[in-house]
Formats: C-alpha cells, sequence, structure tokens
C-alpha cells in the first residue's frame, strides 16, 4: 500500500492539484496581478501623503491636477484587482470542483470493487468521513488556500521588497518582529508531535463519526435500555475523549500562537521608535515624514498576507493527513481477477480442506475455520448448523469472496472461485440475509435490482411468488411506494419476502439463505417457506439455520464445532450419532416443548415433530 513508490503528504496533495494545473495556472497568474493592482492605492495614498506634507506650509501650492489622478487610478486598480480576484477564484474553483468529482467518482469506484469483508472491517463513519470530509478538505486547499498561498506571497514579497526600496530601516523595524513570531510559532507546531497530534484528532472524529451513527441507528434500545447501553457510553467517551485532546492540544500550543499573533499585530510599535529616532536626527526631511506615515498606514496590512500563508501552513498537515486518509481507501487491494478466467456451467459447491482466520483489531490471527470439506451439489439442500460462533456465516461469506481463503480452495463447478471473474461470480449467488437491506426507493426498484433488464410483468410475478404481491398492492401507491424516509416502513417478514422476491427475479443458480425465516410468524413462515421452495428449485442451496426444523429434510447436514466440521449426513443419520447435531436437536426441541408448555396447548406451528406440513425442506 505505502511501498508502492506513490508520493506523499504535501507531494502528494501538489501532484493531484497538478491535474487541474491549466486552471490553477490561470487562477495563480490571476490572483497574483489582483494583489499587485490592488497595492497601487497604497502607493496613491503616499504619493499623496508627499504631496500635502512637501506644501504643508502653503497648501496653496498642492498639485490638485496630481490628487485627482491618483484618485482615479485608486478606482480604477480598486475595481480591476477586484475583477481579477473574481476571475482567479473562479479558475481556482472550477479546478477544485473537478477534482473534487474525480476523487468521489474514483473512491466509489474502489468502494464498488473491494471485498466485502472490507465493510465488516471498516465502519460506515470512517468511509462516510473520508468520501465527504477529506475529500472536501483537498477541494477547500485547491479552491481557497492554494490561490491565497500564491498572492499573499506575492503581496508579502511586493511589500517587503517595496519597504526595503523606500527605506531599510524602517523596513528592518517591521522584519524582526515578524521572524521572533514566526519563530515562537514554529518552534511548537513543526515536527513529529504536531504530527502525532493531527493523528490523534483525525482518529478522534472518525470515532466520533462511527460512534454517532451507532448511537442513530441504536436510539430505540437506548430509549429501552437508558443511559447503559454500549452505543451511547461509546459515543459519550468518544466526545469526551474529543474534548480532553482538543484542550490538551490548545493548552501545548497557546503560547507559540499568542506571541505569534500579539508580535504581527504590533508592527507600528516597532516602526514608531526607529522612525521617530531617524526623524529627530533630520526633522525637516519631509519626504521621510511621508514614508514613516507610508509605513503605518501598511503596518496592518502586512500582517494579512503573513497571516494566510502561516494559516495554511498549519492546515497543510491537516490536508496532508486527508490526502493520506483518502490514498489509503483508493490503495485498498481490490478483489484480484483471473489472469485465466474460468466460467463454471455446474453449480455444485466443494470446499477442499478450507481453513481461514481474521484479522483482529492488533493484527492478530483469529482463527474461524479449520480443514473444512464439503460438497453442496447442484439441486440440493445443504444446511450449516452449529453453536454461536462455530463460523457458519464465515462459511457463507467465503462462497461470495467477502475474504479470501488462505489455506484450501472452494470451488464451483470444479472452477476455483479465485478464478471465475468477480463479476460473474456475483451473477452466479443469491444471498438472503437475516437482515435484509432494503434502499430507500420503491418496492418496485427493489425488487426490480434483482435484475435491471427484466420486464415489469417479470418483477410483479417474482413478487407474487415470494407471497409479497398482497401487501405491496394494499401499499398507498402500490409498488411505486416508498420504502424508509419520506414513505412506508414494513415489517420484518415483509422486508424478509420483499428481498426473496428480489432474489426469485435474479434467479441465480446458486442460493445462500441465512436464517432467512427468522422474523416470521407462523402464518408468515408458511407464507415464507412456499416463497423459498419455489426459490429453491434446481438451485445449490446453502441455508444456514438455528431453528433446526427448518432444515430437517435438507439433503445434507453440515454441524461445525470451533470451525471444524464435527459431523454431517441427513437428520436420520446425525440424530442416530447422538453426537453434536443430535444434542442440538434434543435442545431445540426441549426449548419448543417449554414453550408449548408455557401456553398450555399446542398450535403444532412451532413443533419439530409437526408432521412436516411447515417444513421447509422435504
Ligand atoms: N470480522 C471479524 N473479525 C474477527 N473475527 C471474526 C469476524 N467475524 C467473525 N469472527 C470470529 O470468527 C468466528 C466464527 O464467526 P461466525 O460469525 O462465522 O460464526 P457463526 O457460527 O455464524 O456465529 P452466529 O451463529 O453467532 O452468527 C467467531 O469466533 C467470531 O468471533
Amino acid at each position: 500500500m505505502a511501498g508502492n513508490g506513490k508520493k506523499k503528504g504535501i507531494a502528494r496533495l501538489l501532484e493531484l492539484a497538478g491535474q487541474k494545473r491549466t486552471l490553477l495556472v490561470a487562477s495563480a497568474v490571476l490572483s497574483t496581478f489582483s494583489m499587485l493592482v490592488l497595492l497601487v492605492p497604497f502607493l496613491a495614498i503616499y504619493r499623496v501623503l508627499a504631496e500635502f506634507l512637501e506644501h504643508a506650509s502653503a497648501p496653496g501650492r498642492i498639485d490638485v491636477a496630481l490628487i485627482k489622478r491618483w484618485s482615479f487610478v485608486t478606482v480604477v486598480s480598486l475595481v480591476a484587482g477586484f475583477a481579477l480576484m473574481y476571475a482567479g477564484g473562479m479558475a481556482s474553483h472550477i479546478a477544485a470542483f473537478r477534482l473534487l468529482y474525480g476523487l468521489r467518482i474514483q473512491l466509489t469506484e474502489r468502494l464498488g470493487n473491494l471485498s466485502l469483508g472490507y465493510y465488516d472491517r471498516s465502519s460506515t463513519g470512517k468511509i462516510k468521513k473520508i468520501v465527504e470530509h477529506d475529500v472536501e478538505k483537498i477541494e477547500k486547499f485547491v479552491a481557497h488556500q492554494l490561490p491565497d498561498v500564491v498572492n499573499a506571497a506575492a503581496m508579502a514579497f511586493a511589500l517587503i521588497g517595496g519597504m526595503f526600496y523606500l527605506q531599510p530601516w524602517l523596513a528592518l523595524a517591521c522584519l524582526l518582529p515578524i521572524a521572533l513570531g514566526f519563530w515562537a510559532q514554529f518552534s511548537m507546531m513543526m515536527g513529529e508531535r504536531s504530527r502525532q497530534a493531527l493523528r490523534q484528532y483525525y482518529d478522534a472524529i472518525e470515532s466520533i463519526s462511527s460512534s454517532s451513527i451507532q448511537y442513530v441507528r441504536g436510539m430505540p434500545s437506548i430509549k429501552i435500555f437508558g443511559q447503559t447501553v454500549h452505543s451511547f457510553r461509546r459515543f459519550y467517551l468518544d466526545m469526551t475523549q474529543y474534548r480532553d485532546f482538543l484542550l490538551r492540544y490548545a493548552d501545548d500550543f497557546r503560547h507559540g500562537y499568542v506571541t505569534y499573533r500579539v508580535l504581527l499585530l504590533s508592527l507600528a510599535a516597532f516602526i514608531m521608535p526607529v522612525g521617530v529616532f531617524l526623524l529627530s536626527r533630520d526633522p525637516r526631511n519631509v519626504s521621510f515624514a511621508a514614508v514613516l506615515l507610508l509605513f503605518l498606514a501598511l503596518s496592518p496590512g502586512i500582517a494579512v498576507p503573513i497571516f494566510k500563508l502561516n494559516g495554511l501552513a498549519s492546515t497543510l498537515g491537516m490536508i496532508a493527513e486527508s490526502v493520506r486518509r483518502v490514498d489509503e481507501l483508493l490503495d485498498e487491494p481490490e478483489l484480484t481477477e483471473p489472469a485465466r478466467p474460468r466460467v463454471p456451467t455446474e453449480y455444485t459447491i466443494a470446499f477442499e480442506r478450507v481453513g481461514f482466520c481474521y484479522e483482529g483489531t492488533a493484527g492478530e490471527r483469529i482463527r474461524a475455520l479449520s480443514d473444512v470439506s464439503f460438497v453442496a451439489r447442484q439441486g440440493e439442500v445443504t444446511a450449516i448448523v452449529g453453536p454461536s460462533g462455530s463460523g457458519k456465516t464465515t462459511v457463507a461469506e467465503l462462497i461470495a469472496r467477502f475474504w479470501d481463503t488462505q489455506e484450501g480452495a472452494i470451488t464451483i463447478g470444479g472452477a476455483d472461485i479465485r478464478d471465475i471473474p468477480v463479476g460473474k461470480l456475483m451473477e452466479l449467488l443469491s444471498f438472503v440475509f437475516q437482515d435484509s437491506f432494503l434502499f430507500s426507493d420503491t418496492v418496485y426498484n427493489n425488487i426490480a435490482m434483482g435484475n435491471p433488464g427484466a420486464s415489469r410483468e417479470e418483477v410483479y410475478r417474482a413478487a407474487q411468488a415470494a407471497q409479497c404481491s398482497e401487501f405491496i398492492e394494499a401499499l398507498p401507491q402500490g409498488y411505486e411506494t416508498r420504502i424508509g424516509q419520506g414513505g412506508v416502513y414494513l415489517s420484518g417478514g415483509e422486508e424478509q419476502r420483499v428481498s426473496v422476491a428480489r432474489a426469485l427475479l435474479k434467479n441465480a443458480p446458486i442460493l445462500v439463505l441465512d436464517e432467512a425465516t427468522a422474523y416470521a410468524d407462523p402464518e408468515n413462515e408458511h407464507r415464507m417457506q412456499r416463497a423459498l421452495r419455489e426459490l429453491m428449485r434446481g438451485k445449490t442451496v446453502i441455508m444456514i439455520a438455528h431453528r433446526l426444523r427448518t432444515i430437517r429434510g435438507a439433503d445434507n447436514i453440515i454441524a461445525l464445532r470451533q470451525g471444524t466440521i464435527a459431523e454431517q449426513g441427513r437428520h436420520d443419520e446425525l440424530l442416530r450419532l447422538q453426537g453434536l447435531y443430535a444434542g442440538m436437536w434434543n435442545a431445540y426441541v426441549e426449548a419448543s416443548n417449554w414453550r408449548l408448555g408455557e401456553r398450555g396447548h399446542s398450535d403444532g406451528a412451532d413443533s419439530p415433530n409437526d408432521g412436516g406440513q411447515s417444513r421447509m425442506v422435504d
């Protein structure tokens, strides 16, 4: 990632800005001219002052035409200066917005090509901050700070050069406090300590960003469980840490900053004694008096470009950190496309001695699967069961290359999944998760995204088969009703049926169901099972289930224990083994009977012995 020879920090920032070189050069030239033209009124002040002082004892001899001429020049130069400044600003803003657009497109393309596991690792808050906040920092640098630095530097050089030309001693009196101020500021603000502080600042912002998202998402739990819930505590802790960090930061740097500002804002206090001393040696030198007055008039203005340059220097570190974070995301490895692609025509999935470890936050390896081998045949249902944390979800996610296996291989129709082009692999798979994700869009579009080329008829047929046409037609605008903000909210079961309709429409040959009937009540579950039976016909089906009743009829049941296969076979075979599966089944039956006992009567809906009427797979 970092070792790819890519430039870093300011150099990388300038490289990014360099993509819009022509516009930026135009902006710099226009800004510099604008600044030089805007200095002309100071020259006018000097000439008029000199004229007044020269003829102070005989005002009648003052050259009125000269004063009118300089007044006219002042007005023209102000208008021209501001027009040039406007044109320069336009050029830099156009460059910045184009850069912003380009970066955001690159980032979103990269986000679309990353392995799905990246999203498990990275919080939404972190990604959101990079795409919004960090990119905007770069845009602001190009739009404002880059032109500012050019014209501030031009102004500073023009002023200092002019001052030395007019009166070197007064110029030195001005430069001394500027040099002292810079020394006070930079001796504190530069170096590793400052860079570390910046990094901490960014980490704190990212933390707040992700914990605030969690806080908002967890609001129902917060309301129910009061202030003890995790997301609130984390949010509160992040806010407190951020506050403490800022207070420490301000405390560390305040002396340098205050000294610097006080010195720069009191240049007149340094010019005055030197000026008075020089004037006392030659009190009749009228032109020196005019120069001294000009210096005093200019002294507050000298601080402006210097503050700008310094402001940029202190934010440059922040922008460089933003660039680093944007580059980090741009350098995230994409899913590799195979050198010699293979496209399977048969869809049996085989795990061959698969081992997999997650990487923990401190880089440690967390083993999730070891030596897992099984075959999920096309047209059959393979169920995966096991206690919590035994690796069921990992098995399902590895098939979609959320992560790549570190040991062994996974094949589809004999082709290693790493040899199947990524787009093709995604075409082959349909997932129905426990928590279905629906977009804030119409119901119709939510189903249609399963197959963007599908006709309206096909979308309606999929909805019908997924048992959701009835409730969709009862919605205020039917299929055109928006889901989520500004529209309607669906129940968990309804959302799941919409996602089954989406999967039906996609009609992929491999189907992975992760606890697909989790939200269904007895009535809905029956409908869901009918929908799923439709969806599963002829496919390779991998089904993760906690409610064992739903997988009793599976062709093969894989029972996982701590990332390894403890047993595999059909329901009856596994019961006879009297091992892990039999233990889970007995516990499940007991739990179901306990519930029935509590209610005092049996409606048969949740019974594991319900004669197969509600069996998902038979
Ligand atoms: N993103 C991750 N980073 C680190 N460890 C993980 C990650 N996801 C899962 N694990 C660990 O890997 C192991 C297997 O997890 P997995 O989610 O596959 O189990 P599971 O059987 O699906 O659990 P459950 O039934 O509770 O959903 C667990 O020990 C879990 O803590």
